[in-house]
């Protein structure tokens, strides 16, 4: 008896075993057939239980006295932001990862980007779903289907974003920034802990006012505690900073596993936003009926499901998150990367309050109007650099379906299997010194300014140097590119004009510091990023940052 129940209970883990083992070798075999380097990996990067657990193993396997190969250099989400281009110096261009689950063929040359992206509105290249089920705990929706679905739902979003919109962006900019900035001012010499809340509610807020016609005053952090009660705001980065756990379980199981400590809030999160949602959608049916002038995303999308019947009430539900997610997560980090390195280069920050006092002028009786927009570029160049070099969403993943496709990389033709991931490493195109120099990763926002010659005030020569196609694709390109690039564009020109026109920041400096120990810890909580759900400093708590009158 004993000895059955022995062998039952090793039976599962053996089968487990042997049935990865057969998948590597099925997937190595057939990236064998790409004639590129493969590197073999014995555990998929995506595998969610793989996803929770590493960030506690890998420390283990990289204290072992003895190397363990590729391992603990690629088999974790994230890897591409600390190689930035070295693996691809090491390995080439296009290399494959082969795993159990799929193979990752990882290329940094943007003519094989340009190509896939050329290709993807033929179907032969799409974006693979299964890796984005974590965004569909509350719907299907834009970001996480292909084909008929897609074009059903961009047809039903893609008219509010215009400029009329941009417009909105850039007038609740100024004020939740001002509001932000009066905040973070009364913080004083002590400066700003909370950084990272405090982006994530002025980014949620610009989208609530633009996107869902909603309108909040900025709250701090310490306000929203005395309220006590969780917030849509709260829930919603509950979600976000949990989302694989939240998969990993399902919301039914997360709701029967409330009593274990530290999930109930979750469950209790997950709720809390299905029910708002749900409210605003039935606000916003009500509200729009019988109306066809033009909106925001939100009377888009309810127009398309009540009336136009292009969408499930499902799939609205789905989208408001996915546009909550994707239109503040995203734009938020790129603050807090842009404020640390900010705080770290004095001198940058002067090149850009140049170019403010001179387009904005001294005018503080009237906010400056949209239309100083375009000609703010260096303000423009400080997101395109701090992007360059600390993309949130690290990567850019296509591959094909059903039918395999040929692709060329460099002089060689390949045959890329179906089923076949093909990953644009955007941390590595980005700082790859073939085309960005050898001060690749240096932090220089001056690179992406041009000046024509010519008599006039230097600011009216200078504008923003474009890359070559497939070069530069934080926001990616083509079909599946970001709608929301220009409204994330317009938030922070306004938010930057806001902050820095008058002020600047600096690194709250530690007894006994000076200003380069205080830079040195700045560097370190910027050099501590890793993967959330998108790619953030871990712990910019750490580096408080002051801001103080310009003198
Ligand atoms: C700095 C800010 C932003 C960056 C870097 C960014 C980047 C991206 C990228 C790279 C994609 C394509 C992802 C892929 O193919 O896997 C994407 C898609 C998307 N973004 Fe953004 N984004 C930003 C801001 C925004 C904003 C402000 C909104 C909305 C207001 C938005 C809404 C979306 C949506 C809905 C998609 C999915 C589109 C589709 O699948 O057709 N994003 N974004």
């Amino acid at each position: 008896m004993t000895t059955f129940l022995l062998l039952t209970i090793l039976l599962f883990p053996t089968l487990f075993i042997l049935s990865t083992l057969i998948s590597l070798l099925r997937n190595y075999l057939t990236a064998r057939t790409l004639h590129l380097p493969i590197i073999v990996l014995p555990i998929s990067p995506e595998n969610p239980l793989w996803m929770l657990t590493s960030p506690y193993i890998l420390p283990f396997f990289r204290a072992l006295p003895f190397s363990n190969g590729h391992f603990t250099r690629f088999c974790y989400t994230g890897w591409e932001f600390v190689e930035k281009s070295r693996a691809h110096l090491e390995f080439g261009d296009a290399f494959v990862l082969a795993t159990p689950g799929r193979n990752w063929i990882y290329t940094c040359d943007a003519g094989v980007i340009r190509e896939v992206i050329r290709r993807e509105r033929g179907g032969e290249f799409a974006r693979p779903l299964e890796m984005l089920s974590v965004l569909e705990t509350f719907g299907a929706n834009i970001a996480t289907v292909n084909g008929a679905d897609w074009q059903r739902m961009r047809k039903c979003t893609a008219a509010s974003f215009n400029e009329q919109n941009n417009l909105l962006v850039w007038t609740e900019s100024l004020r939740q920034g001002n509001q932000m900035l009066q905040y973070w001012l009364s913080a004083g010499a002590e400066g700003v802990k909370t950084m990272a809340y405090d982006t994530r509610t002025l980014t949620l807020d610009i989208l609530a006012h633009a996107g869902f016609g909603k309108s909040f005053d900025f709250q701090s952090r310490r306000d929203r505690m005395k309220s006590g009660a969780l917030s849509y705001r709260d829930a919603l980065a509950l979600i976000l900073e949990n989302a694989i756990l939240i998969l990993a379980l399902g919301p039914p199981v997360l709701k029967k596993l409330a009593w274990v400590p530290g999930l109930g809030i979750l469950s209790e999160a997950v709720d809390k936003f299905k029910r708002c949602m749900t409210d605003i959608f039935d606000e916003t049916t009500e509200k729009t009926r019988g109306q066809r002038t033009q909106g925001n995303f939100l009377t888009s999308l309810v127009r398309g499901a009540v009336e136009d019947k292009l969408l499930t009430p499902e799939e609205v539900i789905g989208n408001i998150f996915i546009f909550s997610f994707a239109g503040h997560d995203t734009t938020s980090h790129t603050f807090e990367f842009s404020f640390m390195l900010l705080a770290m280069h004095p001198k940058v920050q002067d090149w850009m309050a140049e170019e403010l006092n001179y387009v904005v002028k001294g005018d503080r009786v009237q906010e400056p109007g949209y239309d100083v927009f375009p000609k703010l570029v260096r303000v423009m160049a400080v997101m395109l650099e701090t992007l360059r070099l600390y993309d949130p969403l690290i990567s850019v993943v296509k591959g094909t379906e059903g039918r395999a496709a040929k692709l060329k990389f460099g002089e060689q033709d390949i045959m890329v299997p179906p089923k076949t991931r093909v990953i644009f490493n955007i941390n590595a195109l980005h700082s790859h010194p073939q085309y960005w120099g050898d001060d690749a990763l240096e932090w220089k926002p001056s690179r992406w300014i041009q000046t024509a010659t010519g008599d006039g005030p230097v600011h009216d020569r200078e504008s923003i140097t474009i890359p070559t196609t497939g070069l530069f694709v934080p926001w990616s390109e083509g079909m599946r590119g970001c709608p929301g690039k220009k409204f994330s564009q317009v938030e922070y020109v306004a938010v930057m004009v806001i902050l820095f026109r008058e002020y600047c920041v600096a690194p709250v400096k530690r007894q006994g510091e000076d200003d380069i120990a205080a830079k040195a810890r700045a560097q370190s909580a910027l050099k501590d990023t890793g993967m959330r759900l998108l790619l953030q400093m871990l712990h910019p708590e750490k580096c408080p940052l002051k801001w103080e009158r310009r003198v």
